[in-house]
């Protein structure tokens, strides 16, 4: 489907691409903890293991059910490990404040609904402006990085950059799903539709993130988009750390996604 499955066996150079990063998402670290309380598995640990396997960033997702990652997590995070802290969270007033005061590098804005069992979808900025711009202004003027997490649409990414946020992160869940199938026409067109999202962002000046159900065997056509910067990736890893270590599982993600952004065969 793309350049990187192509029959090259070496890296290609005329397919080098900007490098892609790797943001870690460690909330079902917390969810493991939380299922019997106490301090075992400390996603703090699990963030900093991540980054001496290769991770260039952390991604936790301060839900307002707090089922996952705690006030608590952030905090810790923030201070115990040496690499971008991409902080998620509902655009409400109440994580607004507490964002601040981790005062992390980076804060993705998602949807949330309270019964959802993950993030089903992405923000609607193109119906949400008046709700999103006073926290996307207040986040900004800490200096926080602003993203929207979005569904690759072409409305939604140009109501993204009429906001002035610098960056967007679309939702590959989609994608995900498509890919389970075994139908090359529902792959395709999910997967197209987020290279179309992804260079749309791309020409109105966007940094393009992407994230949500990525693993190993889907990854590779998302990482050769050529204007994808980074991908963050959680349930899956720490899924695959179960088997192999989570050391191994971040270190097997980070080579397929550089693979992918050299043409090597994957
Ligand atoms: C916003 C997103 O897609 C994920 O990063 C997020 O973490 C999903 O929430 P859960 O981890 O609670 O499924
Ligand atoms: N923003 C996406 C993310 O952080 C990780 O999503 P997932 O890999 O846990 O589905």
């Amino acid at each position: 489907m793309t350049p990187a499955q192509g029959p090259n066996q070496g890296p290609n150079p005329a397919l080098d691409r900007p490098a892609c990063r790797l943001g870690v998402n460690i909330d079902h670290v917390a969810t493991l903890r939380n299922a019997r309380g106490g301090t075992d598995p400390d996603p703090v640990r699990a963030a900093q293991l991540a980054i001496a396997a290769g991770a260039d960033g952390i991604t936790a997702h301060l839900r307002e059910d707090r089922r996952h990652i705690q006030d608590a997590d952030m905090i810790r995070l923030k201070d115990e490990i040496d690499r971008p802290l991409n902080f998620e969270m509902a655009a409400t007033e109440e994580m607004a404040e507490i964002c601040l005061q981790v005062s992390p590098h980076a804060a993705c804005l998602v949807p949330e609904k309270r019964n959802e069992r993950t993030t089903e979808g992405g923000l609607d900025v193109v119906g949400g402006q008046q709700t999103l711009t006073p926290i996307i202004d207040r986040l900004k003027e800490a200096g926080i990085r602003v993203s929207l997490f979005i569904d690759p649409e072409d409305a939604q990414v140009r109501a993204a950059a009429a906001l002035g946020v610098p960056v967007v992160e679309l939702h590959t869940g989609a994608y995900h799903h498509a890919a389970l199938s075994t139908t090359p026409s529902r792959i395709e067109a999910a997967w197209r539709a987020i290279d179309e999202a992804a260079t749309l962002a791309d020409d109105l000046g966007l940094e393009v993130h992407a994230g949500h159900g990525l693993t190993f065997h889907n990854v590779p056509n998302i990482a050769s988009i050529p204007a994808m910067r980074e991908l963050n990736i959680g349930h899956f890893l720490i899924g695959e750390a179960v088997f192999m270590g989570l050391d191994q599982a971040v270190r097997e993600m980070r080579r397929l996604i550089t693979d992918a952004r050299t043409g090597r065969l994957v």
